[in-house]
């Protein structure tokens, strides 16, 4: 897509370009692709900050939709060369049903490849998620693991099921005939823990620390490692592989692609705690204070809550017997697949990202007083 006639000729969408990652992807392309000529954002909820946008060079147009329509999704991808679908439910708390979780999840993804095809749009860039190979329901580590590595991607709970399914559609719609009678590209990207501005997991534990008196108690061993990775680098890998999934179709077309950095491997809590600490919050504990077989049961008392208290109010906190599976196996990635295929290098340095995260959360402290 690097041909000159084509200078500010192409239209892109981003579904879920509202979200957290959606929003930092639709930036990144306004500033780093060129070659934009319209930019569609696609989203259940448009955020008001899609204003400001409207008055650059490149032409953005708003569009509030559900991608589970598959009419709403065809008229949203009509003319348009690429799309990067982000959108999607990201719920491992129980907040919605397992069949919602699908019904955007799977079914919505279907409706984006059939709009791709049925009008012709020829570049699909998916956002996966590391969870379609793991952590598995037996907790077993994946220790700096890349594409290849072997693992028993075996998966119960609604989330990782339905990203596993999408992301298979997706790489098998790889080579279907668009209208015109072209091939279909597609990739998806799996990128680790997102972390960064607009985090809202992150948002979560901060106000948790503020109402304990600023402190987070430690409930997971030090020892046990997540690779995260920071959202500005995760967009910058979906704009390069938009740009370049053209030329380089053979090679990347029907692939998957970890999202990493060079963020260091730490438990979630400490992790948490590089931004959370030089904010004032203080983790306690070098061990956790709670032994694991009581956490497990504090776990599983919430879901019996949740499930109780259904009829009467949402009741949805962090722990649950997923999330505390997830928090306590160590899951690292280390490749360098995307670096070798497109020439990623993440533009974010950790000291950046980190940086840029810990002035998000101080903003937030700001706005809290
Ligand atoms: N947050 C994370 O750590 C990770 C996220 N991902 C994936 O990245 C993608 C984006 O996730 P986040 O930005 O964290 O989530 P998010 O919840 O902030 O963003 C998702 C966006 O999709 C939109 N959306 C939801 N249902 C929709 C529907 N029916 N029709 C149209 N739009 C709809 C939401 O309104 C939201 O703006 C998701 O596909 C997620 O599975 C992958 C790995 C890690
Ligand atoms: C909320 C969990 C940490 C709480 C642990 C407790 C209650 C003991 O303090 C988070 C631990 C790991 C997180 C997940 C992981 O980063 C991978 C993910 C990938 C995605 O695609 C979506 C988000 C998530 C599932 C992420 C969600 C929060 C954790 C379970």
């Amino acid at each position: 897509m690097a041909d000159s006639a084509q200078a500010q000729k192409l239209v892109y969408l981003v579904t879920g370009g509202c979200g957290f990652l959606g929003e930092h992807v639709v930036r990144m392309l306004l500033q780093q692709e060129p070659q934009l000529r319209e930019l569609r954002i696609f989203d259940l909820h448009l955020g008001p900050w899609l204003e400001e946008l409207k008055t650059g060079p490149v032409q953005v147009t708003a569009i509030q939709g559900d991608v589970t329509q598959a009419h709403e999704v065809a008229a949203a991808v009509a003319g348009a060369h690429v799309v990067i679908h982000t959108a999607g439910l990201v719920d491992v708390f129980g907040k919605t049903s397992p069949e919602t979780i699908h019904e955007v999840n799977v079914q919505g993804t279907r409706n984006v490849i059939e709009a791709c095809v049925q009008t012709g749009t020829r570049f699909l860039v998916y956002t996966s998620s590391m969870e379609v190979v793991g952590p598995n329901i037996k907790g077993q580590p994946f220790y700096r693991g890349n594409e290849n590595t072997p693992y028993e991607a075996v998966h119960r709970h609604p989330y990782p099921c339905s990203k596993a399914l999408a992301e298979q559609l997706v790489l098998e719609a790889n080579g279907r005939k668009v209208l015109g009678g072209l091939p279909l590209v597609t990739c998806a990207l799996r990128p680790t823990g997102i972390y960064g501005e607009g985090h809202q997991i992150m948002r979560d534990f901060y106000h948790q620390g503020l109402r304990l008196g600023g402190r987070l108690f430690r409930a997971i061993p030090a020892s046990v490692e997540h690779g995260r990775v920071y959202v500005g680098n995760v967009a910058w890998m979906h704009v390069l592989v938009a740009r370049e999934l053209e030329h380089r179709a053979a090679l990347m077309g029907g692939q998957v692609y970890f999202c990493y950095d060079n963020s260091p491997y730490k438990s979630y809590e400490d992790f948490n705690m590089e931004f959370l600490g030089p904010c004032g919050l203080r983790l306690v504990g070098t061990r956790p204070l709670l032994p694991y077989w009581l956490l497990v049961f504090l776990a599983a008392l919430n879901v019996l809550l949740q499930w109780l208290l259904r009829p009467l109010l949402l009741y949805a906190p962090l722990l649950n017997p997923y999330t505390l599976a997830m928090a306590n196996t160590t899951f690292t990635v280390s490749t360098d697949k995307a670096r070798r295929h497109f020439g990623y290098e993440p533009p974010f340095s950790w000291e950046e990202s980190r940086t840029r995260t810990i002035r998000w959360v101080q903003a937030m402290e700001g706005s809290a007083q």
